[in-house]
């Protein structure tokens, strides 16, 4: 039996990872499990609704990586696991919890994934989506206002005060431990090709 391969998939807030996660995804079906960083925020339950809004999320305390260590210790001994599920818009993690069944390859998205000693060896390949800070933005601001329900104004305050200095310390001086670096994030159809056909010879090979 082959061992399970980990895939890390980091990059700045909005660079493309959820699109680069989901494309390989598609093109590998069930013989891939997700799991994100974000599902591993903490849930900060002590503190009120509005208290919440003030976290610095772009900070590594505001995680829970020991959970997701241990989690991806488990799937890799062939346990499955329930991860938790992140509210954007309650700031908050929900009651419910989603089986992940172990699989061939195990993907861990996640802009500050790469910070974290311990989380990092467990990787066998480590992507960095690489997109421009102010593409990356537009992209916030967009997704935010959209799908996380802020508004503009918070979208920029937040990136000014912690999501930018953040990204600075956690985020930009990781990049130097990537195995492969994809520029222009989801789109770049060529790299994500050569990493499909890499993920689908893993899978294919004898288990
Ligand atoms: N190449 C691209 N061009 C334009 N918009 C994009 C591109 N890639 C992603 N997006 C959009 O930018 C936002 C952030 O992308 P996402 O994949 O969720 O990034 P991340 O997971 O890194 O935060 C999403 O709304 C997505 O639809
Ligand atoms: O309650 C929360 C939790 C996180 N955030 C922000 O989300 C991004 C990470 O998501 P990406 O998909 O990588 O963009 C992070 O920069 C946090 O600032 C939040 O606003 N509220």
């Amino acid at each position: 039996m082959k061992d399970i391969v980990v895939i890390g998939v980091a990059g700045g807030s909005a660079s493309g990872k959820t699109t680069v996660v989901n494309r390989l995804q598609s093109s590998c079906n069930d013989r891939v499990v997700l799991l994100s960083h974000d599902y591993y925020y903490k849930p900060f339950s002590e503190l009120s609704p509005e208290e919440r809004t003030k976290i610095n999320y772009d900070h590594p305390d505001a995680f829970d990586t020991e959970l997701l260590i241990k989690d991806i210790r488990k799937l890799k001994q062939g346990i499955a696991i329930d991860r938790p599920v992140y509210s954007y818009i309650e700031n908050t993690r929900l009651k419910e919890t989603v089986r992940v069944n172990p699989a061939k390859v195990i993907i861990i998205d996640g802009f500050m994934i790469f910070e974290n000693e311990k989380l990092r060896e467990l990787m066998d390949i480590k992507v960095f989506v690489d997109t421009d800070a102010d593409e990356r933005l537009i992209r916030r601001i967009k997704r935010d206002v959209n799908e996380r329900g802020r508004s503009l104004d918070s979208v920029i305050n937040q990136y000014t005060e912690t999501v930018k200095p953040m990204h600075e310390l956690f985020v930009e001086p990781y990049k130097k431990y990537a195995d492969i670096i994809i520029p222009r994030g989801g789109l770049n159809d060529i790299a994500i090709d050569m990493l499909v056909h890499r993920i689908e010879a893993i899978v294919e090979e004898d288990f």
